[in-house]
């Protein structure tokens, strides 16, 4: 089975291109879904993080407040160390148990869309790593409301992209519209051995 792991910058674009991925056939691994599915309430995650951030963390439902541990954890280094233990290990375990399910279940390849793919040494699970590059700060202001000054922030807290570009085996440059990235995509895609004229 053929593992292609796909990440960039904030904002740069890999869900625009795991989606269009998907609508090709490829499956798909979400690490952003992984991350949210191992801190429901209950789980030893959701424990852990409530243990080292307190009920403030909490939403009134008693689900994790994602946001605010994100924001404390973006500002606060022994909490971003208790953020990442919690929670590094059971996405490992959910990601190798999704990978042994599409490849029992005869899938010839997968594409994990992973944010923190070099990051978190992801990378060396996969056959070929893409990098979705594009100019963020006026994308990500958009989608999530921030600042110029929250946005670069979020932008500067992260491996810079033109090392991701560098470490990846090709980049998906997402400077056009959004059909010039699926076009891209599908060719770099199939390239890669991960879609065999699936696409439109
Ligand atoms: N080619 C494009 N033209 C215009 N807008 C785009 C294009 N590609 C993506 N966008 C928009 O930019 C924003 C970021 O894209 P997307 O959510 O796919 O990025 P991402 O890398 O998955 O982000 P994150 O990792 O921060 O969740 C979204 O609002 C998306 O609709």
């Amino acid at each position: 089975m053929r593992i292609v792991g796909l990440t960039g910058g904030i904002a740069c674009g890999k869900s625009a291109v795991s989606t269009a991925a998907a609508s090709w056939g490829l499956r798909v691994i979400d690490m952003d879904e992984i991350a949210r599915r191992v801190v429901c309430p209950g789980l030893p995650a959701y424990t852990d993080i409530v243990a080292a951030f307190g009920d403030g963390a909490l939403l009134p439902s008693g689900e994790l407040n994602r946001t605010e541990v994100g924001r404390i954890a973006f500002s606060d280094r022994e909490k971003r160390r208790a953020l990442n233990a919690a929670t590094h290990r059971p996405m490992l375990m959910q990601l190798l148990a999704e990978l042994a399910a599409a490849l029992f279940g005869g899938e010839a390849a997968v594409l994990i869309d992973a944010p923190l793919l070099f990051e978190t040494s992801l990378h060396w699970l996969c056959c070929t790593t893409l990098v979705v590059a594009a100019t963020q700060l006026e994308r990500l202001r958009a989608r999530d409301g921030f600042s110029a000054e929250e946005a670069e922030k979020r932008i500067a807290a992260q491996m810079p992209l033109a090392e991701k570009c560098a470490r990846a085996d090709a980049v998906i440059d997402n400077e056009g519209t959004r059909d010039e990235l699926a076009a891209r995509a599908a060719t770099i895609l199939d390239a890669a051995g991960a879609i065999a004229g699936q696409t439109p």
